[in-house]
C-alpha cells in the first residue's frame, strides 16, 4: 500500500466496506488507484460571477496535475455568492454567512469521503477565508489556488474596474458624467473572468493567504486569464504530493508568525477591512489566538506603500506586470518586515521561496519605498470609545485626514441613506451613521459599498464620514469606520444615536466617541427596546443564533 495513504485507506482497504469499494470502482478507480492517496479538489466554480465562472476549468487542470503525481484527484463543489452583484441589495446579507457555509461544506465532504489532502480553487471574497477555515479544522495537507484577478475594463482610454461602475452612479447624480457615459462605464467595467481588480477583498485575501504560506508563490497575483495561472494549476499536484510525503499540515504553516506576515502584507498594500474578520476566523480554526489589537500592533509598525485602488491608481494586474506579490514580499523581507523562517506549502520557508524571485521592476511606480511611504503606519486602525466599547475597524489612508467631527445623520438601513445621498440631503461635515447592520442585526453584516461609493462619486469623500456596525467592501475608501461593536442589535450605543449628535473620529488617538453625557446615554438606554429579529427561520435565523461579534471574527462554530 502506498505509504502516503492515510484517511482514504479507511474506505479502500477495509474489506468490511464493500459498498465503498464498489462505489470507488464505479467512479472509475482501478485496483492500482485504490492504493493511491486521494486529494479532494474543492471548487467554488459557478457561472454567476466573474470571480468564479472559470474555476471549474482550473479545477480540471489541477486534477490533471494531481494525476501526473500518482495521486487520485476528486473534484467537488462548494457554493459562492457575488459581492459585486449583491452589494447595495438585501442579498448582501447572505454574503458573510456564505463564508461559514463554504467552510462547513468543505469540512463535511473531506471528512465524509476520507480524503487525504485538500486543494481548494477559490475566487470571490468569502470563498478564500471559508476554504482556509476548513483547511484549518481538517488539518490535512492543503493548498489554496486563487482563481486570479480580472483584467481591466477599458472605455475612452481609461482603465475601468467594478468600483468605476459603483462610483459612476454618484458621478452621474452629481452631473459629472452623462447618463450615456454612465451606461458605457457599466458595460465595460468587467471584461471577463477574474476577481475584482483593485486591492479589494478578494485580492487582499489572496495576498494575505500567500503571505500566510497557504498558496504557491504568485498565486495571488497571477491573473485569472493567463498562462501562468494555468501553469500554477498544473504545478499544484507536485506540491500537494510533497506535503503528503513530508506530512506538512496547515497547523505547521499557519503559525502566529505566519499570521503576522499576513497582517503585514495587508497593511503594506492597503487591503480590505474584511481581512480583520477573516484572519481572526482562520486563526481560530488552527487554534491561534489573534485579536483586533494584533492588527493595531502590526499597523503601528508597517508603512502603507502601495498605490493601488481603491485609494490609489493601479490594479493587481499592474502589480503582476512589475513582479507580483512575491516581489513585494521579497522587498518587505529584505527591509525586515516579514518572518522569513515560516514554512509554506512548497515545503520550503518564505525566505527560501523568495530567494530566486526577481525583485520589483526598477522603473515600477506602484510600490513606493518604505522610507517615503504613502502613510508611515498602516491604513487600518482599531478604534475604541463609547461608540465602540469592544472595538471597531477604521480604514484611513490619511488622504482624507486623520480626524473628523460632525453632526450625526442616522439611518437604520443603507437604502434610506442611499436615497438621502441621491436627493442631496447629505451635507459636507455630516457623520453618516448606518446601524442595525451587524452580524445579528442586519443579519449578516452586509458591506456598505453602495453608500460609500455614492458619497465618493458625489465628491463628498473628503467632507463626509461614515460609521456603521456593518462591514465595508474592499472597494470602499474615504473616512470610514466599520465593525463597530457592540452592534446596535445587542444594545450598542450606535443604536441610541439621534440626528445632530456630535460624533468624533480620531484616528491618531484611536477614538470613536459620541459627545453625549452619561446621563443622556442612560436615559436613552432606559427607553431602548431590542428590535425584533429580522429573520426568524432559514439560514439567516441560524446565523443570528450562532454568529459571534465582529471583533471575534463573526465565527459560527464556537460552543
Ligand atoms: C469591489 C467590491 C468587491 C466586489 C467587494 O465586495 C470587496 O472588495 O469586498
Ligand atoms: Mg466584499
Amino acid at each position: 500500500m502506498n505509504k502516503l495513504n492515510r484517511y482514504s485507506a479507511t474506505l479502500t482497504q477495509d474489506t468490511t466496506l464493500p459498498g465503498a469499494q464498489a462505489m470507488l470502482h464505479g467512479i472509475g478507480l482501478t485496483e492500482e488507484d485504490m492504493n493511491k492517496a486521494q486529494v479532494g479538489i474543492a471548487s467554488a466554480g459557478y457561472e454567476g460571477n466573474t470571480c468564479n465562472m472559470h474555476l471549474n476549468d482550473l479545477a480540471k487542470a489541477i486534477k490533471a496535475g494531481v494525476k501526473d503525481n500518482e495521486l487520485v484527484g476528486l473534484i467537488f463543489n462548494t457554493i459562492g455568492v457575488s459581492d459585486g452583484m449583491s452589494n447595495g441589495t438585501e442579498g448582501m446579507r447572505f454574503s458573510l454567512q456564505s463564508r461559514d457555509i463554504i467552510a462547513d461544506s468543505i469540512e463535511t465532504v473531506v471528512s465524509a469521503q476520507w480524503y487525504d489532502a485538500v486543494i481548494t480553487v477559490m475566487g470571490c471574497d468569502k470563498n478564500m477565508p471559508g476554504a482556509l477555515m476548513a483547511m484549518g479544522r481538517l488539518n490535512r495537507p492543503s493548498i489554496m489556488v486563487y482563481g486570479g484577478t480580472i483584467d481591466a475594463g477599458h472605455h475612452n482610454g481609461k482603465d475601468l474596474d467594478i468600483i468605476s461602475a459603483f462610483e459612476a452612479l454618484g458621478q452621474k447624480i452629481a452631473g459629472d458624467i452623462t447618463p450615456e457615459e454612465f451606461k458605457e462605464v457599466v458595460k465595460h467595467a468587467c471584461p471577463g473572468s477574474g476577481a475584482c481588480g483593485g486591492m479589494y477583498t478578494a485580492n487582499t485575501m489572496s495576498s494575505a493567504i500567500e503571505a500566510l504560506g497557504m498558496s504557491l508563490p504568485y498565486s495571488s497575483s497571477n491573473p485569472a486569464v493567463s498562462k501562468v495561472k494555468q501553469d500554477e494549476c498544473k504545478a499544484v499536484g507536485k506540491a500537494i504530493r510533497t506535503l503528503l510525503e513530508k506530512n506538512i499540515l496547515p497547523k505547521d504553516i499557519m503559525t502566529e508568525k505566519a499570521f503576522e506576515n499576513a497582517m503585514t502584507i495587508i497593511m503594506a498594500l492597503g487591503g480590505s477591512t474584511n481581512a480583520v474578520l477573516h484572519l481572526i476566523a482562520i486563526a481560530k480554526a488552527v487554534d491561534v489566538k489573534l485579536t483586533i489589537d494584533d492588527f493595531q500592533r502590526i499597523s503601528d509598525r508597517t508603512p502603507f506603500i502601495a498605490d493601488l485602488k481603491p485609494s490609489g491608481k493601479y490594479l493587481m494586474k499592474d502589480l503582476h506586470q512589475v513582479g507580483g506579490i512575491p516581489a513585494v514580499m521579497k522587498y518587505l523581507l529584505n527591509e525586515g518586515f516579514l518572518h522569513g523562517d515560516c514554512l509554506t506549502v512548497t515545503g520550503k520557508t518564505v525566505a527560501e521561496n523568495l530567494a530566486d524571485v526577481p525583485e520589483l521592476a526598477a522603473d515600477q511606480q506602484i510600490i513606493v519605498p518604505v522610507t517615503s511611504p504613502i502613510k508611515a503606519t498602516g491604513h487600518l486602525q482599531i478604534l475604541y470609545g463609547n461608540l465602540a466599547a469592544e472595538g471597531s475597524v477604521a480604514k484611513i489612508t490619511g488622504k482624507e485626514g486623520l480626524k473628523f467631527s460632525g453632526p450625526a445623520k442616522v439611518f437604520n438601513t443603507e437604502f434610506d441613506l442611499n436615497d438621502s445621498v441621491l436627493s442631496g440631503k447629505i451635507q459636507k461635515g455630516d457623520v453618516v451613521v448606518i446601524r442595525y447592520q451587524g452580524p445579528k442585526g442586519a443579519p449578516g453584516m452586509p458591506e456598505m459599498l453602495k453608500p460609500t461609493s455614492l458619497i465618493m462619486g458625489a465628491g463628498l469623500g473628503k467632507s463626509v464620514a461614515l460609521i456603521t456596525d456593518g462591514r465595508f467592501s474592499g472597494g470602499t475608501h474615504g473616512f470610514v469606520v466599520g465593525h463597530i461593536t457592540p452592534e446596535a442589535q445587542n444594545g450598542g450605543l450606535i443604536g441610541l444615536l439621534k440626528d445632530g449628535d456630535i460624533i468624533t473620529i480620531d484616528a491618531e488617538r484611536r477614538v470613536l466617541n459620541a459627545e453625549l453625557s452619561d446621563e443622556e446615554i442612560a436615559s436613552r438606554r432606559a427607553a431602548w427596546q431590542q428590535p425584533a429579529w429580522r429573520a426568524t427561520k432559514g439560514t439567516l435565523a441560524k446565523y443570528i443564533k450562532n454568529v459571534s461579534s465582529a471583533s471575534e471574527g463573526c465565527v459560527t462554530d464556537e460552543l
